[in-house]
């Protein structure tokens, strides 16, 4: 194992966010996220969990950037990033892409699918015949036909929409993808195919997820750690076996016992092949 496996790719730090409170003063805040420290390894994927505003999205807006911090800091490969904005901010989208829950919204409706997946590479000056090559792998990746390039997000399931997100996410090669409640606006079966196909591409191209959901069961299918946050406040953050199997906290009890399982074959599949990447490192680039 070298010394750049062991290393975390990302690592949250003391991160303190407060926002604005308005119903307390003027100029009042409110602790949203209180000294969150976690990592997020190489090819790994840590799934963030908690109930509905307990900072899930926030911590992912924090490490893109979009929230900033009061107190701690956020290191990407090493390099802090916290305090970058501007131009050294957006050189960041090679290393770190971000995925909504929302793709109608973060998909822009007057643009085709080919100009949405391949913006950000032609505005980086990559040459249109190697991006048009790039765009037809991609949507081959995301199981997308060829045709669908030159069709329009409105003409797409909310299934399809995301896939075409990832698409466009995957498109600069990034190391880590923020996926923020991506499959919690979708149906179950079209859920498990949207993270069939993220352990897939996991699994070929060694990007890393920091995946949020107030869904469990969600985070228990994909996840290699677990982080639970509740009200700002992180209560446990370790593999997700250990945390699912035996919660130290009582809050976690209560979310695994408020989460179905859907299909405990396929969880047995999964959790074997997930065994298999932690102990074979040459079935992932996930090391432990
Ligand atoms: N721009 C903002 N201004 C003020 N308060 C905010 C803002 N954004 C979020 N909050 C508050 O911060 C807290 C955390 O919100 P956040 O959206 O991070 O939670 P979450 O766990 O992602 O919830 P959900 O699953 O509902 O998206 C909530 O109390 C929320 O009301």
């Amino acid at each position: 194992m070298t010394n750049a496996d062991t290393l975390p790719l990302l690592d949250v730090r003391g991160v303190c966010v407060d926002y604005p409170d308005r119903s307390r003063g003027r100029r009042a805040t409110t602790r949203v996220l209180d000294d969150v420290s976690l990592t997020v390894r190489p090819g790994e994927t840590v799934g963030l969990v908690g109930e509905s505003g307990s900072g899930k999205s926030t911590l992912g807006r924090a490490v893109l950037g979009l929230a900033p911090l009061a107190a701690g800091g956020i290191r990407l490969g090493g390099r802090a990033i916290s305090g970058l904005t501007g131009a050294a901010r957006r050189r960041l989208a090679g290393e770190l892409q971000v995925v909504f829950q929302d793709p109608q919204g973060s998909l822009n409706p007057a643009m085709s699918v080919r100009d949405i997946v391949l913006e950000p590479v032609i505005a980086a000056g990559t040459p249109r015949a190697e991006a048009e090559r790039e765009l037809r792998v991609l949507l081959d990746r995301v199981h997308l036909p060829a045709d669908t390039a030159d069709r329009y997000p409105g003409e797409f399931s909310g299934g399809q929409r995301q896939r075409i997100a990832i698409a466009r996410a995957l498109v600069r090669r990034p190391r880590l993808i923020v996926c923020d409640e991506i499959v919690s606006a979708l149906d179950l079966s079209t859920q498990a195919r949207i993270l069939d196909l993220l352990v897939e591409i996991q699994d070929d191209t060694g990007v890393a997820l920091l995946f949020t959901s107030h869904d469990l069961a969600v985070i228990r299918a994909i996840s290699h750690r677990v982080a639970v946050l509740y009200r700002g406040r992180l209560l446990e953050f370790g593999d997700v076996r250990d945390v699912t199997a035996s919660p130290a906290d009582p809050y976690t009890r209560r979310l695994l016992m408020a989460a179905p399982v859907a299909d405990p074959a396929r969880q047995r599949e999964r959790r074997a092949a997930y065994r298999a990447a932690f102990t074979d490192p040459a079935a992932s680039p996930v090391t432990t």
